[in-house]
């Protein structure tokens, strides 16, 4: 199929063309191109996120500058935006153009590479429609999660022709992302932990090394105004995820909400060239929850932004699966604080995201679960608790 004869004309292509030489790219590779749904118009709460400009990291001073900037977010807000990540916006953009022709295949051919949801194996593509939202009204959210490009996972998974003819280019922007964005943040996490090592946390962060990192393509499919009705305009319920941070690329249509210290939710706005990330379960267990894996949610976005399909990009970092999530004990910052490990036992990574994976891939085991506590609390492994929020 070519760009001319392309399948439905989007609302989103209304927007303002690619420059030619992309799309005479896209058309040679049968590629529909993604754009950018433009953003809303509704003065929405916005929250407050510092913006890290990364290319200052190898700067005389500037690791330190970076690391002061981030002790407030971290400890206290769990979001922030990167800038200036060492790939260029053509390569973010054909990303995206691969995530929306991916989306657009066949339900059968997507089938072929469907994810195992019973063993928690996040890695494939996962259906919409298995969470109930609301009685008569399920989600709308569509993913494809990449494995990492190494050497415990090569043709494990089956690929549809379109992905697999993409892979190299895949495995170069998901390696981009660990090398320079996880990596970087990850040191200045040491400096603001002030560990002796400034490697410690790298260390159990090698992409070599066996750890469920993934690469997600994610769509949440455009809504009739009585889906959003029936869905109490909600798209996901309150979260934390599970890993190190995830990386969030901007992202136009407005929704996603962070809940802050003051129990207010606020909507993260889509800053030009950025990434958001957030700080997951991880790394608040290995700082005895020092470092804040902040709660978050989608909604569905504001009425302007109904006619358009919201397509993300993200990467959800890990440490290696042999690692035990007890707090850092040479930490001056946290020993300071006093911190405590969250488990009532040693809970190794692998341990982690099984017991975490099987929750979320499984809604119906856990609304279970969540009955049967009757406190809004499920435990998740180890004495850990999860929460529920709406
Ligand atoms: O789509 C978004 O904006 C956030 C998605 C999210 O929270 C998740 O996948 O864990
Ligand atoms: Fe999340």
């Amino acid at each position: 199929m070519s760009v001319t004869q392309s399948q439905t004309i989007t609302s989103a292509s209304r927007d303002a063309p690619l420059p030619a030489q992309n799309l005479r790219q896209y058309e040679f590779e049968n590629l529909v191109p993604y754009v950018h749904p433009p953003e809303t118009k509704e003065d929405l709460p916005w929250s407050e996120l510092v913006t890290l400009d990364l290319s200052d990291f190898d700067r005389p001073g500037g690791k330190e500058r970076l690391a002061k900037q981030l002790e407030h977010a971290v400890h206290h807000v769990g979001f922030f935006y990167v800038k200036n990540y060492g790939l260029t916006q053509e390569q973010v953009d054909r990303q995206f153009t691969l995530a929306k022709n991916f989306f657009a295949l066949p339900v059968e051919e997507k089938a072929l590479s469907e994810v195992d949801y019973g063993n928690a194996d996040y890695n494939g593509w996962r259906r919409s429609g298995r969470r109930q939202l609301q009685q008569n009204v399920k989600d709308n959210i569509e993913m494809y999660n990449f494995a990492k490009f190494t050497k415990d996972f090569e043709g494990k998974y089956r690929h549809p022709d379109l992905i697999k003819s993409h892979l190299p280019e895949i495995e170069v922007f998901a390696k981009a992302l660990h090398s320079n964005v996880i990596l970087p943040l990850l040191r200045l996490f040491a400096i603001v932990l002030k560990l002796p090592d400034e490697e410690y946390l790298v260390k159990q962060h090698t992409y070599e090394k066996r750890s469920e990192d993934h690469f997600r393509y994610m769509i949440y499919h455009q809504r009739t105004p009585e889906e959003h009705e029936a869905s109490g305009y909600g798209q996901t319920t309150g979260h934390t995820d599970l890993g190190t941070v995830t990386l969030l690329f901007r992202q136009p249509v407005a929704g996603l909400q962070i809940l802050g210290e003051d129990g207010k939710w606020t909507y993260v706005s889509a800053q030009p060239g950025t990434i958001t990330v957030n700080l997951a379960d991880t790394v608040s267990h290995i700082t005895g929850g020092y470092l804040k894996s902040s709660v978050h949610r989608v909604v569905a976005p504001p009425t302007d932004q109904w006619d358009y399909d919201r397509t993300g990009l993200l990467y959800f970092a890990r440490p290696h699966s042999d690692t035990i999530l007890v707090p850092i004990e040479d930490s001056p910052v946290l020993k300071e604080a006093g911190v405590k490990s969250r488990f009532d036992k040693p809970i190794s990574m692998g341990e982690w995201v099984k017991a975490k994976q099987t929750l979320q891939l499984n809604p119906e085991i856990t609304a279970k679960k969540y009955a049967e506590s009757g406190d809004g609390t499920v435990e998740v492994i180890g004495g850990f608790r999860d929460r529920k929020y709406a």
